[in-house]
């Protein structure tokens, strides 16, 4: 029997125990270069972990995932946060799973972002590697850059669990 979760709206709140939405919605601004700009300050903490490390900036183009979306595998990265900022202002899917060594898929959540919010993984967040639903988006991605391992895998049997949009 497929266990299948519908993504919810991506809220702030909802996500809280798995990372930081990344939007300017009821966030702490002030102006900046003389009041021609407002900056929404501080919306998301990168962290990292380890001497021969840093937090780099990459990008990257995700090809669509056909929905339902058939979830097989859930990672987390232990030294370090990871953050999606979208460039195309499309929605995109973000499933993710309470910390602990292993994943009960029941208590996976599954979201969907409003096109404008980006997220932040905290270090050692369970997730679901990055999907696209549209065309290939494009995306920012802020997270750990270094030589040794980072990325813990949970493998989920297929058939078990699946997440739609509706
Ligand atoms: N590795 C990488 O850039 N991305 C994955 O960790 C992911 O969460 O999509
Ligand atoms: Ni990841």
């Amino acid at each position: 029997m497929t266990l299948r979760i519908i993504a919810q709206p991506l809220t702030a709140e909802a996500f809280a125990p798995f990372g930081d939405v990344i939007e300017s919605e009821g966030q702490h601004s002030f102006h900046i270069n003389d009041g021609n700009a407002l900056r929404f300050h501080d919306v998301a903490k990168a962290e990292f972990s380890g001497d021969a490390a840093h937090v780099g900036i990459s990008l990257v183009d995700v090809a669509p995932y056909q929905m339902p979306l058939a979830v097989t595998l859930m990672e987390k990265h232990p030294k370090g946060s990871q953050a999606f900022i979208p460039l195309d202002n499309e929605p995109f899917l973000v499933i993710v799973a309470p910390r602990g060594p292993e994943i009960r898929i029941e208590e996976i959540k599954a979201f969907i972002t409003n096109g404008r919010q980006g997220i932040n993984y905290h270090t050692d967040s369970w997730h679901h590697p990055l999907v696209s639903l549209k065309d290939a988006q494009r995306f920012i991605i802020v997270d750990r850059i270094g030589k040794d391992d980072n990325c813990d895998l949970f493998h989920i049997e297929p058939g078990q669990l699946e997440v739609a949009l509706s």
